[in-house]
């Protein structure tokens, strides 16, 4: 089984203006509300490609039963703990660039992250736990962490889609998959990145410290997928970009679905390159037939 974990899900609040008025009255063309956060989104496009898998994290409020409706409305089966406070929304507007406000997120009491850490007490060998975006602030910086032991001691794998110090500290656990943006690659490392090359030899350095697969997206520049043995580089599908919002979080759904499905890592790379790319190309996330038809338009090419 795959469970997706977030920490702190949203209300992903769209909103479409022609242009922003800073400081003035700005009126709506179009709003759209969205169960968000990094592994709900993750759990969408796993329900997508048909592969089994349970959303976990705090839900509270009445933002939080909005999004518990959504994922059932889909049968996306969920078993989130239900916290006193209210999940939060994040405002996505849009007005011809993208530009996101994200809460920071409620408060969770040490009884409600406890129920959490008591699901994962449930885990098998052989499942999968995908982590993904930030921990809201009342967790402590350590709480990924707290995850990542409680998982380990079960026998189960893991994925983790974050940034700096957390991401650092996850490795040496030994993560089935890292996915950082060629940004947040350089960032961690405190360089700036030019060249393929470079994005190889600090993808590499991942490995080293423990990630057993590395993928670097490039948004429209394509991507790496790093392994042990091999460097392969993939080309997106071309199209008109309606939206960024979730396309890192497709990219691992469709990977991590694939390879649960078949075992095959380059497929894996190949469905996780044309669904970042089906939700860059949406208004919401990716359909599975947008994915099927972009994914005989990515190249895999060793380098
Ligand atoms: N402009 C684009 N054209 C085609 N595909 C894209 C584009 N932007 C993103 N994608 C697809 O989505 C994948 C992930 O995108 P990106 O590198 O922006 O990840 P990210 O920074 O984690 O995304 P997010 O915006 O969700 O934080 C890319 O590898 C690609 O397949
Ligand atoms: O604040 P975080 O947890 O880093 O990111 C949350 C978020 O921006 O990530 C998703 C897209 O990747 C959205 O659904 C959501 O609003």
């Amino acid at each position: 089984m795959i469970y997706t974990i977030t920490l702190n899900p949203s209300i992903d609040y769209i909103v479409e203006v022609d242009e922003l008025k800073l400081g003035g009255l700005n009126r709506m063309n179009r709003d759209l509300k969205l169960p968000g956060g990094k592994g709900i989104n993750v759990s969408r496009i796993l329900n997508q490609l048909g592969a089994d898998n349970t959303a976990i994290g705090f839900l509270g409020g009445f933002t939080g039963r909005f999004i518990n409706d959504k994922l059932q409305e889909d049968y996306i089966r969920t078993d989130f703990v239900t916290i006193a406070d209210d999940t939060r929304i994040n405002i996505k507007l849009k007005h011809g660039e993208e530009t996101e406000i994200n809460g920071l997120g409620p408060a969770i009491s040490a009884e409600e992250a406890e129920q959490l850490l008591h699901k994962l007490s449930s885990l098998e060998k052989g499942d999968i736990v995908i982590l993904s975006g930030s921990v809201p602030p009342s967790l402590g910086t350590d709480f990924y962490d707290r995850l990542i032991k409680v998982c380990k001691q079960t026998g189960a794998e893991f994925v983790i889609d974050t940034t700096g110090p957390a991401l650092m500290e996850a490795l040496e656990h030994a993560p089935l998959l890292v996915k950082p943006n060629h940004h947040e690659l350089a960032e961690l490392f405190g360089v700036t990145i030019d060249t393929r090359e470079e994005l190889v030899l600090y993808g590499r350095k991942l490995l080293e410290a423990g990630a057993k697969h590395v993928l670097i997206s490039m948004a429209g520049e394509g991507a790496l997928f790093i392994t042990k043995a091999e460097v392969h580089h993939a080309n997106v599908p071309k199209g008109t970009v309606k939206n960024s919002v979730g396309a890192g979080d497709s990219m691992i759904g469709g990977f991590v679905g694939t390879y649960v499905q078949s075992g095959d890592l380059l497929e894996a790379f190949r469905t996780g390159v044309a669904s970042g790319s089906a939700t860059a190309f949406s208004d919401d996330l990716a359909t599975r037939e947008l994915i099927d038809e972009l994914r005989n338009q990515v190249a895999i090419t060793t380098i």
